[in-house]
C-alpha cells in the first residue's frame, strides 16, 4: 500500500512464427538479468497504446501502430512498495527489424524456453496466457 497511484507499464508481445521477443534488463537497473517484454511506464495524459508504440521505438526501432495492438492480459505486483499495474499486448505487425538498443541481449523464445526464463514475479501470470497464443 502506497499512497502514490499504480504505477501503469505496457509490455509487448512480438509474435513471428510461435516465438515472442524478451529482452534482457541492463546490469544497471533494478532486477538485473531478468527477461521481460519490451515496454515501459505509461506517461501522464498519454493512452496505454500510444506509449507502448513510443515504448518500442524507443528500445527496439521498430515501428507499430497503436491501433493494431491487442490486449491479452495483465498482471500486478509492487515495485518497492508501489504498485504495478502491467498491461500485455499483443504486437503482430510491425516495421524495422528490432535492435537491442536500450538492453544487453534481444532472445526470440518458444513457449518451452519462455517458461523457463528468470522474469520479474508480475510477468508470471503473463505466460500461460501468452504460451496459448504461441501454441
Ligand atoms: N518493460 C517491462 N517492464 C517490466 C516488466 N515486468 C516488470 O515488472 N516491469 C517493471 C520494471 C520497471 O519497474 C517497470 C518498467 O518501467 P521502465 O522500463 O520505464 O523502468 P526501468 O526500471 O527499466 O528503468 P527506469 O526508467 O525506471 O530507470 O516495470 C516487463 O515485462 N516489461
Amino acid at each position: 500500500m502506497d499512497s502514490m497511484p499504480p504505477l501503469l507499464v505496457v509490455a509487448g508481445a512480438l509474435v513471428r512464427g510461435g516465438a515472442v521477443l524478451v529482452q534482457q534488463r541492463p546490469a544497471d537497473k533494478a532486477m538485473a538479468g531478468l527477461w521481460e517484454f519490451p515496454g515501459g511506464k505509461v506517461d501522464a495524459g498519454e493512452a496505454p497504446a500510444e506509449a507502448l508504440a513510443r515504448e518500442l521505438n524507443e528500445e527496439l526501432g521498430v515501428s507499430v501502430d497503436p491501433v493494431k495492438l491487442t490486449p491479452i492480459t495483465f498482471g500486478t505486483g509492487l515495485i518497492g512498495s508501489r504498485d504495478l499495474v502491467l498491461l500485455l499486448y499483443r504486437v503482430a505487425q510491425w516495421t524495422g527489424e528490432p535492435q537491442a538498443l536500450e538492453t544487453p541481449e534481444l532472445r526470440w523464445v518458444d513457449a518451452d524456453a519462455l517458461r523457463d526464463l528468470p522474469m520479474p514475479p508480475a510477468d508470471l501470470p503473463l505466460i500461460a496466457p501468452l504460451c496459448r497464443i504461441l501454441g
